[in-house]
């Protein structure tokens, strides 16, 4: 018997084994555990593998059958897989490490790293240097006055003010408490403003706290920064207070928000709107915010997860900027919460004003209608048919004034826009129909502020980025479908979603809100009245929705130098220890943080990427393997199931599954059949054969549609990750991007790449429970132990599979049994060449065993220059990946040197069989 030992190195372990030929196979290795101890240990090791003895090295009772029989039946399983690559192929190789020679690819990128290195020490120690931080307002290197140019600053500012005079252009609630919030202000480093909607906090507070400062002589230390949640509200609010300060004072007001900013003139005086995500950016470059007086947070009570983290930097940012001081407010919400988080601090109460808004529930609103109540549905979709209808009730028979409609998303947005399209009412031109989405740019969202002509009536369709913080003057009827979309977490499958759910109550009165500010308004809740009971009181804090290992890589852009157990372990509604520790352990397996917690250039780019980090990592790395669209596919599949999945429709679903499978043994491909399939359909096909497909497959449409959108959604994120020139680009089959698209065995080997180490061993020869030995069955296992394969994998039942491996994404445990729910097969060479595990080589003569050291699920032996040759290609490989990922825009250039080694890649997996096994009887083997 022979055990082939860590560290490459082979050692020769010679256990003579007399068992009589009836004895059970456990029951030996069990009596050589006294004989021979290293071996035996080893040997046992092996047994448990084989399910024949148990933890405490006891033969299991049902393992009694014929050595001869286990050893005959597992043989082939035992074996390591032969990799003989076909001698074109072999030269093929040769030839291009002898045209781009490994030593010389490494050497080029040592030089380059320690380039890079270099300019970061220097960067590092010019940052000790004033100049290099930014002037949070107009993004200029930050520096600092001198007390001299500071009281000539200060003295202008005050005769500036003192000249213009700025008015109030309204009363508003708050101006009776102007001088209660200051002085609070100026007393307390930190203040709760909780002011109720329509007081004027947004449009009023900052302006008060910068007129105070410079009209008693302090106006050049003082500079603003007023976050917003969204852009259009930033954009809005600044055009909003810089108009009522007048056109002596409106440069000292600006905003910026993403990819587009307009600073104040100059720092000193200066107020500035900007985006939760632009203030959390600045944060990086001044992370003490130098040279800021103020940071007043605006809808902190909205809970979203970058204000949650914005809070928590602040936080640190007060402890080492002793200049620096903290507005926070809020409407509604837990504000004692929020005072203790910041030790206890003030809360300032400001009363709001409204004018009355008259509320209509479903039930009244069909009354109104002339309609029936129709029974309970439990459908969460909006009626927009309803919806089309009620604009159209309000557009005959309401009180002049625009209206305000509130959906859920883009796709509702529109339907609902065509629907009022298609209404003869509709066609006259007296309504002006604007949408209003997030994906707008600043311009464009901007139109809805405008007033129609005179006879026109406004009607804005929006999502809820309309909800806060934004007065659209002229609103005097809103409706409100009662649902947004949210991003929900399923731990189950480690999945993402982004759904449609119903609002808080808080959001209701937000959504009304919006109504009222500056006359009268109507209500319209789409939803019966006694909905309003069953929805909760707030919004959950995104940060509780948010899968942990992107809440790790949050922690780790925002703040890079602290460790993600620390830093969250800061924030207002912070995770689990065990659990970020989980994260992080998960996070440094697929090689998006190092060793010590840094950020790799490979997690730079996964950040970016809105889905779970492995699928991230997948789509990162199907970009520049020029595989992208059916990764893509395969990505926004596994975060929203394609087929019409229930109880009833199981079996139709698989084998509607099988069908598309073929002969690829992957729920992957599957996947990206189904996708390909339906964009062809609906560019080439009409209805009646849209409807056939999804008939034919038991496919969901609004699966699909939504799948679509999610594939919209990361193509956006692979360019604002610098892989894709332009986003469409992922999308067009004949893109450089695609190249591979049609290759299989790369899909599947990226696809590995991405979510190694989700790896299984599969073996054949099982032992069941009554004691019987199936040589024909199947086990699997991952590197945690045994796992069955789910119904919903296209491999389970497979009599035979065309590798001993499979990679997967989600799992589930069921009864104390980890199911696996989806399989692909993986070539072997796709594990060599492209994970990046650590190897260990044993070498016998001039052959050598390859395995992974971690744990013991994978064998491949091979001849020694076979090997040598793979590890240089799987260096050159490796190389490349590295070289591309620290500079993205490399991948757009069709370089011939990676299209070469692309090609080569999925010349080697098409042409080189995966599941060849001596059986040759002088070959080693476990059971000899
Ligand atoms: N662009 C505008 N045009 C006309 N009136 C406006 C405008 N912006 C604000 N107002 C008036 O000022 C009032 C207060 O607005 P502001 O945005 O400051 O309120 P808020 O207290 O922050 O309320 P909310 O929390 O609901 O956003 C509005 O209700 C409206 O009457």
């Amino acid at each position: 018997m022979q055990y082939k030992t860590a560290g490459g190195k082979l050692k020769k372990c010679e256990l003579t084994l007399h068992w009589p030929k009836e004895m059970t196979f456990a029951a030996v290795a069990n009596n050589r555990v006294t004989a021979e101890k290293r071996a035996a240990a080893l040997a046992c090791m092996k047994l448990k593998e084989l399910e024949l003895l148990d933890n405490g090295n006891n033969p299991l009772t049902h393992a009694s059958y014929h050595r001869d029989q286990v050893k005959d039946a597992g043989e082939k399983h035992r074996r390591p897989v032969q990799l003989d690559i076909p001698g074109n192929l072999e030269r093929s190789i040769k030839d291009y490490l002898t045209q781009y020679p490994v030593a010389t690819e490494m050497e080029k990128l040592w030089e380059e790293e320690e380039r890079k290195g270099q300019q970061s020490i220097t960067q590092d120690g010019e940052e000790e240097d004033e100049d290099l931080v930014t002037d949070a307002i107009t993004g200029r290197p930050y520096r600092s006055l001198s007390k001299h140019e500071a009281q000539q600053l200060n003295t202008y500012l005050q005769e500036e003010w003192e000249r213009a005079n700025p008015r109030l252009s309204v009363e508003l609630p708050v101006d009776a408490h102007r001088q209660r919030v200051v002085s609070v202000v100026q007393s307390s480093r930190v203040v709760v403003i909780a002011g109720e909607t329509g007081c004027g906090k947004t449009t009023r507070i900052p302006r008060f706290l910068l007129e105070e400062c410079v009209r008693d002589g302090e106006g050049a230390e003082c500079n603003i920064l007023v976050t917003q949640p969204r852009r259009i509200s930033a954009v809005s609010v600044a055009h909003r207070v810089a108009h009522e300060m007048g056109p002596a004072l409106k440069h000292s007001v600006g905003y910026q928000v993403r990819l587009e900013s307009r600073p104040p003139e100059h720092s000193g005086g200066a107020l500035l709107f900007l985006t939760v995500g632009v203030l959390l950016k600045k944060l990086q470059s001044n992370p003490t915010l130098k040279g800021v007086s103020h940071v007043v947070v605006d809808e902190v009570h909205e809970r979203d997860i970058n204000t949650d983290l914005l809070l928590a930097l602040l936080r640190s940012a007060l402890n080492e900027n002793q200049d620096l001081r903290v507005v926070l407010m809020s409407a509604t919400g837990d504000n004692k919460r929020l005072s203790e988080y910041f030790g206890g601090c003030p809360i300032v109460k400001v009363p709001g004003f409204m004018h009355p808004v008259k509320d209509r529930f479903l039930e009244e609103v069909l009354k109104e209608m002339g309609r029936r109540i129709p029974g309970g549905s439990e459908d969460i979709a909006p009626d927009l048919v309803l919806v089309a209808d009620v604009i159209e009730h309000i557009d005959k028979h309401g009180e002049p004034g625009a209206v305000l409609c509130f959906l859920p998303g883009w796709q509702d947005i529109k339907t609902v826009q065509e629907k009022l399209a298609a209404k003869s009412h509709f066609m006259s031109g007296s309504q002006m129909i604007l949408p209003l989405h997030s994906s707008l740019s600043v311009a464009d969202q901007q139109t809805v502020f405008q007033h129609p002509p005179v006879g026109q009536r406004k009607i804005v369709l929006a999502t809820n980025i309309a909800e806060t913080s934004i007065t659209i003057d002229d609103i005097v009827h809103v409706v409100d479908a009662g649902t947004h979309k949210e991003h929900s977490y399923d731990p189950r499958t480690k999945v993402s979603c982004l759904d449609t759910v119903w609002i808080s109550r808080s959001n209701v009165t937000q959504r009304k809100g919006r109504a009222g500010r500056c006359q009268p308004g109507q209500s319209y809740h789409l939803f019966p009245r006694s909905q309003l009971d069953s929805m909760t009181p707030f919004p959950i804090p995104e940060i509780l929705r948010t899968p942990l290992e992107n809440l790790v890589l949050q922690a780790k852009i925002h703040s890079p130098n602290s460790k993600a157990i620390d830093f969250l372990s800061q924030v207002l509604d912070s995770p689990e220890k065990e659990a970020v520790r989980d994260a992080v352990q998960n996070l440094q397996d697929i090689g998006v943080l190092d060793k010590t917690e840094s950020m790799t250039a490979l997690g730079e780019r996964v950040a970016c990427m809105s889905c779970d980090p492995r699928l991230g990592k997948m789509l990162v790395l199907g970009a520049m393997f020029r595989c992208v669209l059916p990764l893509l596919s395969i990505a926004a599949c596994l975060t929203r199931d394609p087929f019409y999945n229930s109880l009833q429709n199981r079996a139709l679903v698989n084998k509607a599954k099988e069908e598309l499978s073929g002969f690829s043994y992957s729920d992957y491909l599957v996947f990206s059949r189904v996708v390909l399939g339906w964009r062809r359909l609906q560019q080439e096909g009409d209805r009646d054969e849209r409807d056939e497909y999804l008939d034919k497959y038991t496919l969901s449409r609004t699966g699909l549609r939504f799948i679509n959108g999610l594939i919209s959604q990361f193509c956006e994120n692979l360019h604002e990750a610098e892989l894709v020139s332009r986003a469409n680009d992922c999308q067009r089959q004949n893109s450089l991007n695609n190249e591979h698209s049609d290759q299989d065995e790369l899909i599947k080997g990226v696809l590995l790449a991405g979510l190694y180490p989700n790896l299984i061993q599969v073996k054949k020869g099982v032992v069941t429970k009554g004691g019987r030995f199936r040589p024909n069955s199947m086990s699997f296992r991952t590197h945690t132990g045994p796992v069955l394969l789910h119904r919903s994998t296209v491999n389970r039942g497979k009599e035979d599979l065309p590798s001993r491996w499979l990679t997967f994404f989600g799992a589930v445990k069921s009864n104390g049994k980890v199911f696996i729910r989806d399989s692909s097969t993986v070539h072997p060479l796709a594990l060599l060449l492209l994970t990046d595990s650590d190897i260990r080589e044993t070498v016998s003569g001039d052959r050598v065993e390859v395995s992974f050291p971690d744990h013991s699920l994978m064998r491949c032996e091979m001849s020694t220059n076979t090997w040598e040759m793979l590890w240089e290609l799987r260096t050159s490989i490796l190389t490349m990946l590295h070289r591309n990922l620290n500079n993205p825009r490399n991948i757009m250039t069709n370089s011939s040197q990676d299209g070469k080694l692309i090609s080569l890649l999925v010349e080697l997996l098409n042409n080189t069989d995966s599941n060849t096994c001596a059986l040759n009887e002088n070959s080693d083997s476990e059971v000899d």
